[in-house]
């Protein structure tokens, strides 16, 4: 009988209580939070606005906090304070990138490209080679030349739009993507090929996709659940879709490789095949090229153009905003001068409300993960070495302790009382530190001349025939956070 209750006590600690200590355990001074359901943790507990959760949820906990999902814990900074110390004054330790960084690509890039590369001496030799191209340097052309150029046909689009009601963000998404594609390949595309349209779409399917992007979220946080049937079926459909693009970007290649010389470097793939060859690493693999372009490819598109199309939904939510940033844009350029980022310094109220579409709606709001490359202490925490860390920068932008109202739509709130421009450091939408957006100056460029540009030249208005505008405080929130589809007239000035 005594055996029998032995036997019973063992099993059951076995069974129930080994198993919910290790759940419930964490390492001395581990940041808290709470812990969920077994197996799952957190996860149904998310929500469609994660950020919003963490933010609130962060009352409780702190602004330093952890999650668990599935075997995973992740460790939540949730203010400017701990991001700014995690990533700027402990940056070489927070400037790793997670396995699953982004799920469905991580399986097929293996490690290559840029921001899913972990970090490393590599990874610092990669994102300089990126830097001197994205600024033009020894690669033929300058950005802004580029950009300039893009910009006239971005306005010849519109314009053959006239009177007729049109979703403005496919133009920007070509005008912007033009860009990038410029660096990348050294060559633009017109706006109806329907070759590098179909290319693009099925690279950047994963952000616009619904089910692909939530899917790839919920395996950031529990990539087990990747190889389980519904996400797997996601996953395969997903695949077959980006092969196209990646054949593509890799037939690019080989004609680069057959026409290259390097005293002439056009574009990036050539800088990335001249590296090669004074690096002389094994790792300049046409692989990880193929991985890099595909990056650079969808960073460089959905981030630029939806932040322009969340600015357009702003203006039209708020037209006495629109005629005051017109009335800035005709003073400076006198209607016909052409827009020049030497004007970015004479327009004010122009810079406080890109800054205020920024942090109104935060591209990323979560951020990129990271990961820790060794143990640190933050805020008086432990975080041992590889750790998954997300940064939140939706509750940085909402955070009351900084901003009045921030739930409001305010670009006055970036203008002093002498009428200028106030930069904000708490303003981060390309995060900080070494792991900070590569595109950061292209984007900030390229938002501006087009938004000049476009409200220099027309006035947009909501399509008549919809019975009312998308909600703003709403839209499609996966990896990024996407407005919902709406339509606008554009009247020629
Ligand atoms: C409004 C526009 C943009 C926003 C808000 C934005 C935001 C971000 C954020 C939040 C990250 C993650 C940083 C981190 O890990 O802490 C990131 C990384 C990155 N972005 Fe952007 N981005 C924008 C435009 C662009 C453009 C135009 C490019 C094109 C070149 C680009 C390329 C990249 C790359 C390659 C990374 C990975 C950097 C790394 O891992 O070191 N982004 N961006």
């Amino acid at each position: 009988m005594l055996e029998h209750n032995y036997l019973n006590a063992f099993i059951l600690t076995c069974t129930v209580v080994l198993p919910l200590i290790y759940w419930y355990w964490r390492p001395r001074k581990y940041p808290p939070g709470p812990r969920g359901i077994p197996v799952l943790g957190m996860l149904p507990f998310m929500g469609k606005y994660t950020e919003r959760k963490l933010a609130k949820w962060s009352k409780t906990y702190g602004n330093v906090m952890s999650l668990r999902f599935g075997r995973t814990d992740v460790v939540f900074l949730n203010d400017y304070g701990s991001i700014h110390e995690a990533l700027v004054n402990q940056g070489r330790k927070f400037a790793g990138r997670p396995k699953y960084t982004l799920p469905f690509i991580t399986d097929l890039a293996k490690g290559a490209g840029l921001a899913d590369m972990d970090y490393g001496k590599f990874f610092m030799s990669q994102k300089k080679l990126g830097y001197k191209a994205l600024r033009g340097l020894g690669v033929g052309r300058t950005m802004e030349s580029r950009v300039y150029e893009e910009e006239s046909h971005l306005i010849d689009a519109i314009r053959s739009m006239e009177g007729k009601p049109f979703k403005i963000s496919k133009i920007i998404q070509k005008a912007i993507s033009n860009n990038i594609l410029s660096v990348v390949f050294g060559q633009r595309f017109d706006y109806d090929d329907k070759h590098i349209e179909d290319i693009m779409n099925r690279l950047l399917n994963m952000l616009e996709d619904q089910a692909t992007s939530l899917s790839s979220r919920i395996c950031t946080l529990a990539p087990f659940l990747k190889d389980i049937p519904p996400i797997v079926f996601v996953y395969s459909r997903f695949k077959k879709r980006i092969s196209v693009s990646l054949d593509y970007i890799r037939k690019k290649i080989y004609e680069h490789q057959e026409t290259f010389q390097k005293n002439d470097l056009r574009d990036f793939i050539d800088a990335f095949l001249k590296q090669s060859i004074i690096e002389n690493n094994q790792d300049f693999t046409i692989h990880q090229l193929i991985f890099y372009i595909r990056g650079l490819l969808v960073a460089g598109t959905e981030t630029a153009s939806t932040t322009l199309s969340w600015a357009l939904l702003c203006l039209l939510h708020h037209p006495e905003k629109q005629k005051k940033l017109r009335e800035e844009i005709m003073k400076v350029l006198c209607c016909k001068e052409r827009i020049s980022i030497t004007h970015k310094f004479m327009m004010p109220y122009t810079n406080a409300f890109i800054q205020e579409v920024m942090r109104y709606r935060t591209l990323s709001p979560i951020g990129v993960s990271h990961k820790t490359t060794e143990d640190a202490e933050l805020n008086g925490y432990f975080i041992p070495k590889d750790t998954v860390v997300a940064t939140n920068l939706w509750a940085v932008h909402n955070d009351p302790v900084y901003w009045d109202e921030p739930e409001k739509f305010k670009p006055e709130r970036f203008i002093d009382d002498n009428g200028e421009f106030i930069q904000s450091s708490h303003v981060i939408p390309f995060s900080l530190g070494i792991r900070q957006c590569l595109g950061k100056q292209l984007a900030q460029m390229e938002i501006f001349i087009f938004l000049v540009s476009m409200i220099q030249n027309f006035e947009f208005l909501p399509d008549p025939h919809d019975k009312e505008l998308p909600n703003i405080d709403e839209g499609v929130n996966g990896l990024q956070f996407l407005p919902y589809a709406y339509r606008v007239i554009a009247k020629s000035l």
